[in-house]
Formats: C-alpha cells, sequence, structure tokens
C-alpha cells in the first residue's frame, strides 16, 4: 500500500497492495496500523456505508457542516465511478479547487477526503457498489451540499448530462457563490 498525494491540501489517494492469484484477488482494505504509520494521521472511523448504483446515478455533491464534518475514505469495490471532490475550506490553500478520479475494481485505489470537502461520484459502469469508511456519524439535520453542474466549478463529469439519474435533494442544491457568498 502506498500515498500519493493529490493536488488539493490534505486529500491523498491510497493504492492497495493488491495480491492476484488463480482464484482473483486479496486486498487489506483498511489496517489502522499501516495507514497511520503512512499518512501520519490517526482516525476513528465510527460509520462503514454501502450504496448501489445503476449507470448515469450522481450523487452530491455533499458534505456535513461545523463540527459535524466527516473524514471519508471511499473505494468503488465494484464496478467504476468518477469521483470527484471539492475544498470547501475557505482558509485552505485550494479554496473552490477540484480534484476527480476514476475509482473501480481495477485499480481498487481509496480517496481519502478530509473535513470540509464536497464529495460526489458518477457511476461509468453498468452498476457500482460504493464503499466508505467515515470519522463522524450521518446527522441529517447536518447535510449539505453544493449542485453538481455548479458552472463555478464547471466539473467534467465524463457521463452525457441528460442520462444522468440524480435524487430530487441533490437537483435542488445551492450554488457554491450562494454557501460562500
Ligand atoms: C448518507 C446516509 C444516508 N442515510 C439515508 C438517508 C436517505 O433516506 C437515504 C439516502 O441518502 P442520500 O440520498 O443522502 O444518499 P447518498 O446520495 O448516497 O449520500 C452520500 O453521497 C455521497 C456522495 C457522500 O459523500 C456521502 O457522505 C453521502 O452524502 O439513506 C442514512 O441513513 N445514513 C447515512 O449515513
Amino acid at each position: 500500500m502506498h500515498v500519493e498525494e493529490s493536488p488539493l491540501k490534505d486529500c491523498f489517494i491510497i493504492k492497495p497492495d493488491i495480491f492476484r492469484d488463480k482464484r482473483g484477488l486479496f486486498l487489506e482494505s483498511y489496517h489502522k496500523k499501516k495507514f497511520i504509520e503512512l499518512t501520519g494521521i490517526e482516525k476513528e472511523f465510527v460509520q462503514d456505508n454501502q450504496s448501489i448504483s445503476k449507470k448515469g446515478v450522481l450523487r452530491g455533491l455533499h458534505y456535513q457542516t461545523g463540527e459535524l464534518a466527516q473524514t471519508k475514505l471511499v473505494r468503488a469495490i465494484y464496478g467504476k465511478v468518477l469521483d470527484v471532490v471539492v475544498d470547501l475550506r475557505p482558509e485552505s490553500s485550494t479554496f473552490k479547487q477540484s480534484f476527480k478520479i476514476i475509482l473501480d475494481d481495477e485499480n481498487l485505489y481509496q480517496l481519502y477526503i478530509p473535513k470540509g470537502f464536497g464529495h460526489g461520484f458518477v457511476t461509468l459502469s453498468e452498476t457500482s457498489v460504493f464503499a466508505y469508511k467515515c470519522d463522524e456519524y450521518y446527522y441529517p439535520g447536518y447535510e449539505a451540499g453544493i449542485i453538481y453542474n455548479d458552472p463555478d466549478l464547471a466539473i467534467d463529469w465524463g457521463f452525457p448530462e441528460e442520462d444522468m439519474i440524480i435524487s430530487d435533494k441533490d437537483l435542488k442544491q445551492p450554488r457554491l457563490k450562494e454557501v460562500f457568498k
């Protein structure tokens, strides 16, 4: 397993050691001690989530506000997604910048997303199974989001917009400039 920096401050990619043989493959998806050694970050992850999405499903861009902000360690365990993060920390040198990466069941990369980032992904394969660890519980009253197609972010989701499947909640998310005035 090794760690690669992303262009966004405090956000990094974890590339696991994958042991392939005639049966399939094996990897350690989380190893607390190695994670701390490699990153210097000691986290207690308290909630594991899993979602299954059809092709074209876009979830995001989401975050939890204030003291209930979540650090996330995300991966696609089946299928392929384009994962997108946006630094929403006004004090950060990469504030308002976005980063995107393919996460799939071939590379099996994980993305470490610090607190204060918006996060979303679109499923590029027929189906995806997406799994992630969070260091804070889900609090519905503290959910927040930014609209996925905000012109100020101009994210190329790599998928035709007319074929996207998006929740009513996510279609009504505000623009970045409405949230950070
Ligand atoms: C996120 C979440 C949702 N739910 C419920 C609320 C709702 O009824 C149902 C679906 O919720 P959502 O539509 O918000 O699910 P989804 O759009 O998949 O939300 C997720 O999107 C990705 C991009 C993230 O980064 C996550 O943190 C999370 O916000 O599941 C929980 O019970 N616990 C949770 O932790």
